[in-house]
């Protein structure tokens, strides 16, 4: 898509799709491998889950997805526009308007509140800022509150909460201002199953309100049942 789509008000009808991935692959060294990855396609508001064991490069394409990595081979067209065509300060930017991350670490800012951290990417891209109603700090207390962060844990700083809470902090931080796609990588490998279950159904519940495409990668096959679609890493499509 061109740059006019891209930037496409929030809720307007859009059948462009979250994202197409064709002939990717990757190699960390010229000694190393090459990692090749499975065409995927997301239409608009779907949720797919890629399953690998460890170290079949799930982490890798999600940073070839999210454009920290450049490919080997294929392109990547998310909400119609080929990433890696883009300048890195575009590409960036296009990244802070219409991508949601939750990684492993949660990449939270340890010194910044929880509220302060589910705002950030409000201060960093005016799209997701004007996204938020009626502004971040009340969407946030909303999704605070939606994903059950005890308002007396608002103002503390982040690492003070627990891994379950700061998890759902990084969640609210990838939700706010309704980008289209949010790309998780395994951020429930440290919760029980019943939190494991409990988080996944409110982050697609909220994805879902949102219209947001989600795609998530983990080595826990037990998941998928979450997700519209499943797709097998190093294997055929199911
Ligand atoms: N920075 C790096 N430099 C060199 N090789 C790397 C680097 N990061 C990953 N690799 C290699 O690329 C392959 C895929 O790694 P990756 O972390 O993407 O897998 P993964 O499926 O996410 O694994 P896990 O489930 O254990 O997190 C592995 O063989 C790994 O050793």
């Amino acid at each position: 898509m061109n740059s006019e789509t891209a930037s496409m008000p929030h809720g307007s009808p859009d059948t462009t799709p979250a994202l197409h991935v064709s002939n990717l692959s990757f190699r960390w060294q010229a000694d190393l491998p090459l990692l090749r990855f499975p065409d995927i396609h997301i239409a608009a508001g779907e949720h797919l889950f890629i399953h690998g064991p460890s170290g079949t490069g799930k982490s890798t394409f999600l940073s070839l997805l999210a454009g920290m990595l450049t490919p080997l081979t294929g392109t990547i067209h998310m909400l119609g526009k080929d990433i890696h065509q883009a300048r890195s300060g575009e590409r960036d930017r296009f990244r802070a308007d219409h991508i949601g991350v939750i990684f492993q670490q949660f990449n939270l800012v340890p010194y910044l509140t929880a509220e302060a951290n589910v705002t950030l990417p409000c201060k960093l891209s005016a799209t997701r800022r004007e996204a938020t109603d009626p502004d971040p700090e009340n969407e946030a207390r909303r999704l605070l509150t939606a994903l059950a962060i005890p308002e007396d844990h608002w103002q503390r700083k982040v690492t003070s909460l627990s891994i379950g809470q700061q998890q759902r902090v990084a969640a609210a931080r990838a939700l706010i201002g309704s980008p289209e796609l949010i790309l998780a990588d395994e951020p429930t490998s440290a919760l029980d199953a019943d939190n494991r279950d409990r988080f996944l159904d409110l982050l697609l519940t909220l994805a879902e309100e949102r219209g947001t495409s989600v795609l998530f990668v983990s080595h826990d096959r037990s998941l998928a049942p979450h997700f519209h679609h499943q797709i097998e890493l190093g294997g055929p499509a199911e």
